[in-house]
């Protein structure tokens, strides 16, 4: 199918992409509209949308992972029928995708030389990886199982991939999503390169600053729908928000903490790393009061992980003492007997730990709620679909009812149910890794809303993130964690991005400092002060 749109003037370039009329039906939705979209070559086009607008389902169409029921796709002005990721890959797309299609078990080099089509060997892959690795600014080490990576660490390994196909158009689905702001950087340096040197992107984030930096046009996209074009760099994040959800966030009330006996009490956590990629978690003590919320920052594989599991119980190495619930020694117990204490949890990977992909939402509230578990272990199902029915409605999660299967949701909203679910447990101790990830700034005010909500209803929440504006919106202390180690308690007023910066390195530390110094003096450089 043609329309004016796609047909090329005679001797001008044409558009790298098109898209006309693109319709994709799923049984509880039409996920795409009849949607048109031109990405002209060397473009940095934005595709903007609030969560489950329709913006992965469109970039899967066009890495041939999902067939359109209708439209034409035509790549340099010709019409192309992509069936495969292969197919894409032979006209030069590449594709990062927001869920990460890495295998658990191979390492990093192997991951990458599987999305190459094997025209390198594994060495040369391995030497490349390294090599573009730190020229972009993303060290990653290419014999690492990719199972011993934290999150942050695998979306290195997907833009690697991405990277090293030399594409002609780019895919990134929310690349950015847990990468620190130093990586950020880099990585706009290295996309603009590219864009000038011809390579046409099309870029997802519901981050809007960095949409407005990095991106020439926007199609923007509601319900399936395109609903307007815009050049971002003539928007304000307000003129974005209200393109996309029709309305600006809510500004946060934010109040006084009022802070209650201690719940969690981390005293001297030390524990070996239990895989040698792993990081050894070095004499960590901290305290989460009831009342207020403590976040801990630090650039992703720093110890994050490894501390993740040992406060949510997936770990039981600890010393029963070195971790205290609510005055209770919890180092040894298991996740169920932690939530009896009250702790309830927000994993950092949503799929597979925080929601089972097949089961249905109502399903996968039994995870980590037993409200509708009767005497004798009586499986109350309608109690049950109830409960995930009032969730799916409070937390705004789009999907098909409380028996849509958590893959079937789009990436934004199965984090909003995640989250959602934890929070209605009315827990009185709250861990939240990443909370707002991949959620649309209207959801992302509604979580931090509900996570303040909580903290002044007398819940203690440890909320980890690499997002320093989140951190510093809605921490009351913040600590650093680097190498395994926790800097000092920094008040919410104290936090500056400088000093937080400087931190991750795990400069707190008069002792590291001083050691630095030394060395810069021996290499004959000026000494820090
Ligand atoms: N495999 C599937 N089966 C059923 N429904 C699906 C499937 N994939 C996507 N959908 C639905 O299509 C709609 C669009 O989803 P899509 O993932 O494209 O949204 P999105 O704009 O990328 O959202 P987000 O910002 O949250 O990632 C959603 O309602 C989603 O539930």
């Amino acid at each position: 199918m043609n329309s004016p749109q796609s047909i090329p003037t005679p001797g001008a370039v044409p558009p790298r992409l098109q898209l006309v009329g693109i319709t994709k039906r799923y049984p509880a939705v039409v996920a795409n509209d009849g949607v048109s979209l031109t990405v002209q070559p060397g473009e940095v086009h934005a595709v903007l949308g609030e969560n489950g607008a329709g913006k992965s389902t469109l970039m899967k169409i066009i890495y041939g992972t999902v067939k359109p029921d209708e439209g034409q796709v035509l790549f340099d002005g010709k019409p192309v029928n992509i069936r495969n990721p292969q197919e894409a890959r032979q006209y030069g797309i590449a594709m990062v995708f927001q869920h990460f299609s890495l295998f658990d078990t191979l390492t990093v080099a192997e991951n990458v030389w599987l999305g190459l089509d094997k025209r390198m060997s594994l060495a040369e892959v391995t030497a490349r990886i390294e090599s573009k690795g730190a020229e972009y600014g993303m060290d990653i080490d290419p014999l690492r199982p990719v199972h011993t990576l934290s999150v942050g660490e695998m979306q290195r390994v997907e833009i690697i991939r991405a990277l090293l196909t030399d594409p002609r158009v780019l895919i990134l689905d929310e690349p950015t999503s847990v990468l620190t702001p130093q990586a950020v950087d880099k990585l706009f340096v290295v996309l603009k390169k590219l864009a000038s040197q011809g390579c046409s992107i099309l870029y997802i984030s519901h981050k809007l600053h960095e949409i407005r930096e990095l991106c020439t046009a926007c199609t923007v996209l509601r319900g399936g729908k395109v609903t307007g074009y815009c050049n971002p760099q003539e928007e304000t994040n307000a003129s974005l928000s209200r393109l996309m959800i029709g309305a600006e966030p809510p500004a946060l009330q934010y109040r006084e903490v009022k802070t209650g006996s201690v719940v969690l009490h981390v005293n001297g956590l030390s524990l070996k790393k239990q895989d040698q990629f792993g990081v050894d978690l070095i004499d960590m003590r901290f305290e989460v009061r009831a009342g207020e919320v403590l976040g801990i920052a630090g650039v992703s594989g720093n110890g994050q992980r490894e501390l993740l599991y040992a406060l949510s119980g997936e770990d039981t190495r600890a010393a029963a003492h070195m971790i205290e619930v609510a005055g209770k020694a919890a180092g040894r117990l298991n996740p169920r007997q932690r939530r009896q204490l009250g702790l309830h949890f927000v994993p950092e990977e949503r799929l597979g730990r925080g929601a089972v992909p097949t089961m249905g939402l109502a399903h996968n509230m039994l995870l980590t709620r037993d409200d509708a578990v009767g005497r004798g272990g009586w499986l109350n199902i309608g109690k049950l679909q109830v409960h995930a029915a009032d969730i799916i409605r409070r937390f705004g999660v789009k999907a098909g009812g409380p028996n849509a299967p958590a893959k079937s949701l789009s990436g934004g909203n199965l984090q909003k149910f995640i989250v959602g679910r934890e929070i209605d447990a009315k827990p009185k101790l709250l861990i939240v890794s990443q909370p707002t990830w991949g959620v649309d700034v209207g959801a992302a005010a509604q979580i931090r809303g509900e996570i303040l909500a909580l903290r002044d209803a007398g819940c203690a929440v440890l909320v980890l993130s690499e997002e320093l504006d989140e951190l510093f919106e809605i921490s009351d202390r913040l600590h650093v964690v680097a190498k395994g180690q926790l800097s000092p308690s920094l008040q919410r007023a104290d936090a500056t991005l400088q000093l937080v910066g400087e931190w991750m390195s795990g400069l707190w530390n008069a002792d590291v400092q001083q050691h630095l110094a030394q060395v810069e003096a021996e290499n004959g450089g000026t000494q820090h002060v």
